[in-house]
């Protein structure tokens, strides 16, 4: 299927929408899990994410001198950490994107504790080359926080395996902090004591073993972001969902969706089999800072331009070393709505302002390879007829999304 079609529905909805599991929590539960030593029975709700999926068949096969990722940014950086601690010999590869994203850092530390890996082709990027582990006897690393969280998260969960744990400091600013909080969280599900200290970003963790549990996946709250869009911009007042499996106090920094969503519209009451959403008065003008959540930034991106809702965005930086640039893909496809990205303090702030087009040209969007992008702008199908290049790039996270999307929207698929 290259593209599909959707056409605005005349009526409004109430729907159930059963939520796809968390690929982040079922990552890190595979990892550890593996360093546990526990069962892959020990898991439930496991994710149907490729990213997931690859992880699982990954794992499985490490005879296989060859890690191919595919675009799988956790994969990747999880596992270099994995097969560096159990002293794998292993190439580490993914797409041509995913040979893009920067990994240096994570290098770097590993090799600090005792890894040796080189580079195939670009200094700081994959393909890698893992030759094994020789502890080097320092328990003191520091480790950037600015550039991907997912280097910490690695280092964090194979630090109980090291002769004396670890002392992490994190320099510079942190972003997608409640990622590294999951990471401990779960960690301390399967025994891992740490003591951490954020006002010093300092991560303590002493060598210990895991210890074998059941973990249990949470639905995925960045794959609820999309139908909080649906309600967002559904024009009828009595449009509602209800989205099953997702908890109030949950692991994952996605659930601010809950706070960011009301000024857009949309009011959240958990259930106790998960949130319901129904329409609520918008803003006008909105100012949100994203980087504790960077994966929802497209979709409140699509929804304030959908909406005519003046939107001022910080904390984007790292947006633009992901599955693609998102900037510059929302800055290209968010014209085609009549509303510009435009980049007002350089990397810093950035405004969606415009006026968005009922009528005129269907708008053709373009997806990068990235499944949030087709997420993001599939809502606006709601409001007017819109074309999504590539629809399958969402299997990465949510290779269901375009069934529960039947419920909502009509489409045609060519
Ligand atoms: O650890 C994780 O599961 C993730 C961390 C975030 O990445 P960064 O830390 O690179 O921002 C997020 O964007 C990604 O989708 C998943
Ligand atoms: C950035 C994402 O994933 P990753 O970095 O794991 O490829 C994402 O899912 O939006």
């Amino acid at each position: 299927m290259s593209h599909i079609r959707l056409f605005p529905r005349l009526n409004s909805f109430q729907e159930t929408i059963p939520l796809p599991s968390s690929k982040s929590e079922s990552n890190r539960a595979l990892i550890i899990n593996a360093l546990a030593g526990g069962d892959m029975a020990n898991l439930s709700n496991l994710a149907e994410a490729r990213d997931t999926q690859t992880m699982i068949r990954l794992l499985a096969d490490a005879g296989n001198p060859v890690a191919d990722v595919l675009d799988a940014g956790t994969t990747m950086r999880f596992l270099t950490a994995f097969y560096s601690i159990t002293g794998a010999t292993k190439k580490m590869t993914g797409t041509a994107r995913m040979c893009e994203r920067p990994i240096g850092i994570l290098v770097d530390a590993l090799r600090t504790l005792g890894a040796s890996i080189t580079y195939e082709n670009k200094e700081g990027y994959p393909p890698l080359q893992l030759n094994g582990f020789q502890y080097a006897g320092k328990r003191e690393l520091a480790i950037r926080g600015d550039v991907s969280s997912q280097f910490i998260s690695a280092i964090l969960m194979i630090s109980p395996l090291l002769p004396e744990g670890i002392a992490l400091q994190i320099t510079g600013s942190l972003g997608s902090k409640p990622y590294v909080e999951m990471t401990l969280a779960q960690m301390a599900q399967f025994g891992i004591k740490a003591s951490v200290d954020w006002s010093k970003g300092l991560i303590d963790i002493p060598a210990q073993k895991y210890i074998a549990a059941p973990f249990a996946v949470e639905s995925d709250w960045s794959g609820a972001s999309y139908w909080y869009s649906m309600v967002a911009l559904s024009p009828f007042e009595d449009s509602s969902l209800e989205l099953l499996g997702l908890k109030e106090d949950s692991l994952q920094g996605d659930a601010a969706i809950r706070d960011i969503m009301l000024p857009l519209g949309v009011k959240s009451t958990y259930t106790g089999k998960g949130y319901l959403l129904t329409k609520c008065e918008a803003v006008s003008e909105l100012s949100w800072d994203f980087t504790d959540c960077p994966d929802l930034a497209q979709t409140i991106s699509v929804v304030a331009a959908a909406k005519n809702i003046v939107l001022h965005l910080t904390g984007v930086e790292s947006l633009k070393v992901k599955e693609t640039d998102r900037v510059l893909a929302l800055q290209n496809e968010l014209k085609k709505l009549g509303s510009t990205l435009a980049e007002i303090k350089p990397n810093e702030l950035y405004t969606v302002s415009g006026s968005f087009g009922h009528s005129g040209s269907t708008p053709e969007i373009e997806t990068y390879d990235d499944h949030r992008m087709a997420m993001a702008f599939a809502p606006v199908g709601l409001l007017r007829e819109i074309v999504i290049h590539e629809p399958g790039v969402v299997a990465k996270s949510y290779p269901s999304f375009w069934n529960h999307v039947d419920l909502l929207l009509s489409s045609s698929a060519n």
